[in-house]
C-alpha cells in the first residue's frame, strides 16, 4: 500500500501516541496523544514556543520523533519520508517558487507525478477556479497580493488530492480583514473537499472559528483537547481559561456544595456568594473561579434578578475598543474585576457601578 491509498477503516486519519521530541535534554513536545478523524478540521493552538510547529513537522515527516508513534490512516509511518505520506503542506510564508508563474506553481505536484499535459491543464484550471484565481495563471508570485499568494499555496497543496492537509499559521501574514475573509474561504473549501486538516495557529479566534476540535499546547504538553465550545465554556485549566478569551481568575472558598451546584465565597468585604453549575466540591477548600469578562453585567443599578451575584465597585480604567469596551472595576476589598461591555461606554473613571452575573456564569477550575 502507498500512503496515498486509503483503507477507509482506521478510526483516525492522523494519530499521535505519546509523541515526544527531545533536543538534547529539552523536550520541545512531550507525551502528546491525539487523533484527527477523517474530514475533521483540527487546530493546534498555543503560545509561542509551545511546541505547535514541532507537532506539525513531525506529522509531515520533516523531523523524527524521539519516542512515541505517528499513525496515518491507522498505519505507523515512523521513518516514512515526507513525499510518501500523502500530505499537502501550506506554510506561513507560502513558500511559492518565485521563478515560476501561478500556473506552474500549482501544476508542480502533478508534473512531479508525471501526470499528462491535458490532465494537468484541466486540474490546474479547476483548482484555480476553486480558490478564485481565474485568469491569474501567468502572473509571477511577486505580482500577487498576500491573499492571492495564500490561495496559490492552498491550490498547490490540494491539487494532488492529499489525504491530509497541514497548515502552519496559514493566514498569519495577512491583515485582519483579509484574514477574516480568507478564514471563511478556507473553511468552506475544507468542508467542500471534506479534507482532513491539521492547522497550527497562535490566534485563538481563528482556531475557535475554523475548527471542529482544538488541542491547546503549552510548554510542549497538551492542556486540553475539545470542541471550540468545550474549550471556551469549560476550560480545563487556568492556562486554557486565560489563553482562550478574557477571564477573571479569582481565588474563592467553597461555602456549600451538592451534586449539581456549588456556592463560593468571593473575597470581597461582603463575602458575596457566587453559585456555579458544578457540584461535589470540598467545603472550606480554596479553588479558582473563572468569570468571563463578558459574563459580567455593568450597570448603574443592581441587577433586577434576585438569583444574580451582585457587587458594588469603582471604575478604575476604561479601554474603548469600538464594538466592545473593557472596564476595570475595583470592588470593595481591593480586588479588581475586568468586564467587557458592548456598545459605547456608559461610565467614566471613578464612577460607582454595580457588577452582577447570573447563577452558573462562572466555572471552578481544577488546575
Ligand atoms: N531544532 C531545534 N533545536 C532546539 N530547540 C528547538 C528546535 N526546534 C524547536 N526547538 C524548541 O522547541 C520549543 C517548541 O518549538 P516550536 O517551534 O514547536 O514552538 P511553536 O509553538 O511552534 O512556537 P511559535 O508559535 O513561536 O512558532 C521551543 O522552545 C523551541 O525553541
Amino acid at each position: 500500500m502507498t500512503m496515498s491509498e486509503d483503507t477507509g477503516t482506521a478510526r483516525f486519519q492522523v494519530e499521535l501516541r505519546n509523541a515526544t521530541k527531545l533536543y538534547g535534554d529539552f523536550a520541545a513536545i512531550r507525551d502528546i496523544s491525539f487523533g484527527v478523524a477523517k474530514g475533521e478540521f483540527f487546530s493546534i493552538l498555543g503560545p509561542s514556543g509551545g511546541g505547535k510547529t514541532t507537532v506539525l513537522r513531525a506529522i509531515a515527516g520533516l523531523i523524527d520523533l524521539t519516542s512515541g508513534d505517528l499513525l496515518i490512516a491507522g498505519a505507523p509511518v515512523n521513518g516514512v519520508p515526507v513525499y510518501r505520506r500523502g500530505m499537502g503542506i501550506v506554510f506561513q510564508n507560502y513558500a511559492l517558487f518565485p521563478h515560476m508563474n501561478v500556473f506552474d506553481n500549482i501544476a508542480f505536484g502533478l508534473r512531479m507525478r508525471k501526470v499528462g499535459k491535458p490532465e494537468v491543464h484541466a486540474r490546474v484550471t479547476e483548482a484555480m477556479a476553486r480558490v478564485h484565481l481565474d485568469g491569474l495563471g501567468g502572473r509571477m508570485p511577486s505580482q500577487l497580493s498576500g491573499g492571492q499568494q495564500q490561495r496559490v499555496a492552498l491550490a498547490r497543496a490540494i491539487i494532488v488530492n492529499p489525504r491530509v492537509i497541514l497548515l502552519d499559521e496559514p493566514l498569519g501574514a495577512l491583515d485582519r480583514n483579509l484574514r477574516i475573509a480568507m478564514q471563511a474561504e478556507l473553511k468552506s473549501l475544507q468542508r467542500e473537499l471534506a479534507i482532513t486538516t491539521v492547522c497550527v495557529t497562535h490566534d485563538q479566534e481563528e482556531a475557535l472559528s475554523l475548527s471542529d476540535r482544538i488541542a491547546i499546547l503549552n510548554k510542549g504538553g497538551v492542556e486540553q483537547i475539545g470542541t471550540p465550545i468545550e474549550i471556551y465554556e469549560r476550560p480545563a485549566s487556568r492556562f486554557v481559561a486565560s489563553f482562550v478569551g478574557g477571564t477573571n481568575l479569582i481565588e474563592v472558598v467553597v461555602h456549600r456544595s451538592d451534586a449539581v451546584s456549588t456556592e463560593l465565597i468571593l473575597p470581597d468585604a461582603d463575602r458575596t456568594l457566587v453559585r456555579v453549575n458544578s457540584g461535589d466540591a470540598t467545603v472550606g477548600r480554596a479553588v479558582t473561579l473563572s468569570l468571563r469578562y463578558e459574563a459580567i453585567r455593568i450597570a448603574s443599578s443592581p441587577s433586577p434578578s434576585p438569583g444574580d451575584a451582585s457587587v458594588l465597585g469603582t471604575v478604575t480604567n476604561i479601554a474603548y475598543g469600538g464594538s466592545v469596551s473593557i472596564f476595570h472595576v475595583a470592588i470593595n476589598n481591593g480586588l479588581t474585576l475586568v468586564v467587557a461591555a458592548s456598545g459605547k461606554p456608559l461610565f467614566g473613571l471613578g464612577d460607582t457601578v454595580h457588577l452582577s452575573w447570573p447563577s452558573g456564569a462562572g466555572q471552578i477550575l481544577q488546575s
